[in-house]
Parts: structure tokens; sequence; C-alpha cells
């Protein structure tokens, strides 16, 4: 049996005024995805993940979660529940301990014992906070603190979550560590709709990925997709001795399209159009003009600079 997209919008519009946040937005996310939406700073992200999350009522346009349609001034618990929303600005209580602040959102959905304990203890492993749960929240690192809003925004077991720049602000490490406990989430069942600015925050670990640019989405494709649209392959080739031959030689290839030396890395980065026997048939030359050749690799090319190829310049 197919499901229904957990994501469905037409023509999702948000005004303000006289401007237009979000502009006639037709998403679909189904279920299982990492959905990544990127986009410049006031593109529409946050407007259109809170209409997703009913704290906003379009101004035209329809959403459905998970086959059900949200009805204008019609709250319905029964979608409410189904999704976990967590904001780019949701306050922590400091004073209270780990334990005791997920309590009373456990209690918010009605939670009982046992089932509250053994609900608790869930997420905070999940989270990996099990070792803080007797902690005051201001004793936590900001990465930890978002790990734990985390726990609280999946308390009530939705199966859609609805995340707004949740790793902004978060170092290197603890965007890892957030990084991996989504995938484990959505390991799990759980559909993730997630928004950045930053593309790299998003790339390694989404399914599909949209982009908004001024209130409309531009894009919106699988990441496979997105990478078997572009015809080039990159190549990565490193020699022993001076690249500087290697550059000429390759140069002259009829299915070579760019040639990056990187001196630090003491790489060739090669742009190729060729198939992957022409791949072989160029390995096959170098090695033939006594090059010596230490790595030769194929390599994916990044996504931010298809998005360029494709003419998307404030992806990050
Ligand atoms: N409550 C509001 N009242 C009036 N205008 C608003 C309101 N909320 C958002 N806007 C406007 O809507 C547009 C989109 O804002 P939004 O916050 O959705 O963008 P964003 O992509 O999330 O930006 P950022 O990456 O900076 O968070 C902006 O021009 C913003 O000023």
């Amino acid at each position: 049996m197919t499901h229904p997209p957990v994501i469905a919008t037409q023509q999702l519009t948000k005004q303000f005024g006289d401007s237009i946040a979000v502009n006639q937005v037709d998403l679909q996310v189904q279920q299982g995805e990492i959905y990544g939406l990127i986009g410049p700073n006031g593109a529409g992200k946050t407007t259109l993940i809170r209409m997703l999350a009913t704290a906003e009522e379009p101004t035209l346009g329809s959403i459905a979660i998970a086959g059900q349609t949200l009805i204008q001034n019609q709250p319905n618990p029964d979608i409410k529940r189904r999704i976990g929303f967590l904001p780019d600005d949701f306050p922590l209580y400091d004073d209270l301990l780990v334990w005791d602040y997920l309590e009373y959102f456990a209690r918010l959905y009605y939670l009982q014992e046992p089932d509250l304990s053994n609900r608790l203890k869930e997420v905070l492993a999940l989270v990996d906070l099990d070792n803080k749960r007797h902690s005051p929240i201001s004793t936590l690192s900001r990465g930890m603190k978002q790990r734990l809003s985390l726990a609280r925004t999946i308390i009530h077991k939705p199966t859609l979550l609805l995340l707004d720049e949740p790793v902004s602000g978060l170092d290197p490490v603890a965007r890892v560590q957030f990084r991996q406990t989504l995938k484990t989430l959505q390991q799990q069942g759980l559909t993730i709709f997630i928004s950045s600015h930053i593309l790299s925050d998003l790339e390694d670990f989404c399914t599909s990925i949209g982009i908004m640019q001024m209130g409309q989405l531009v894009e919106s494709s699988e990441l496979r997709a997105l990478y078997n649209r572009d015809q080039t392959q990159q190549l990565i080739i490193s020699t022993v001795t001076d690249l500087a031959p290697v550059e000429t030689f390759l140069q002259d290839h009829a299915f070579v399209h760019e040639c990056k030396v990187l001196p630090d890395k003491h790489q060739i980065a090669v742009t190729f159009s060729g198939t992957d026997d022409d791949i072989v048939a160029l390995l096959r030359s170098l090695i033939s003009h006594n090059f010596p050749i230490i790595d030769f690799h194929r390599t994916q090319e990044s996504l931010e600079d298809i998005f360029i190829k494709m003419g998307y310049r404030q992806t990050s």
C-alpha cells in the first residue's frame, strides 16, 4: 500500500501586509525522508515551517499532513499530535533539571507512569544525554541544550519532525552529533523537514533538498536526482613528483573540461565528461606515459558547485 505524502502543500501562500513571505509553494515530502530546505535570510523558510506546524495560518493554498487536509481556523489535535516542531528560538528553562524539564512536557501530552519514565529514559538515550538527567539545564553545553530541545520535541512520538535552523550556532562537533541523532530518528521511521541557510549543514544527510528564494520554492528534488543531473564527473589525481607535466597532459585530453591544481594536497582535480570506459582509458594513458600516479579516484562534485552551475548563487 502506498502512503500519502507526509507533507503536501498546494499553492501555499503567506502574506504579511503588502509583502509575500511564502509564494504559491507546492511541496511534497514522502514518508521517511529527511528533506532539507535551504535559502538565504528572509527567503520564507521560517514562515513555511510555521505554517506546516500549524503555528501560522496560510493566506491562501492548502496543507495536508499524512493525507489529512488542514482546515483554516479549525485546530486539528490529531494532526498536531503527529508533528514535533522545534522553532529556532525555543526557550529552555535554565533553572530546571534536564529530567524535570522533559517530564513537564511529557505531562502536557498526558503521559503517565510508568510510560512517562520509560519514554523519558528512551529519549534521553536517543539524544545521548542519559548521564545528564540530574543536571541543571544551565550547566549544559550549547550542543547538549539543542539535543535536549530535540528530546522535548519528540517526547510525544510524532511522525513528522519540523526543525527550523536547529544547528545554527553549534560548533562542528555538536553539528555532527545533532545530525547523527537525526539519522537515528529517520531510521526509526520519522520524516524530518529541516531548514538551514547553510547548505553544508544539510547535504550529507538529507534525502531531498529544496531551495527557497524570495518566498518561492525554486528547486525541490531528491539528492540523487540532483547529483545525476550533472553530467560531468570529478577525478582526483596525485603523483609522487611535480604535478605540472600531468596538468599539461590532461589539458590536451578531449574529455577534460577543467584542471584545478590543489597544491596543498598535491592533487589535481579534473572535471571530466567521458564515460566510465573513458576514465579507464585516461588512467591507462597516464600510466603508459610513465607518470608516477599515486592516487586516481572519482569523487562527487559538491552540491554547492552543482547549485552554482544551476544558477543559484545565494545558497549559503
Ligand atoms: N510576523 C511577521 N510579520 C511581518 N513580516 C514577517 C513576519 N514574519 C516574517 N516576515 C517577513 O517574511 C519574510 C520571510 O521571513 P522568514 O523569517 O520566513 O524567512 P527565513 O528564510 O526563515 O529567514 P531567516 O533565514 O533569516 O530565518 C521576511 O521578509 C520577513 O521580514
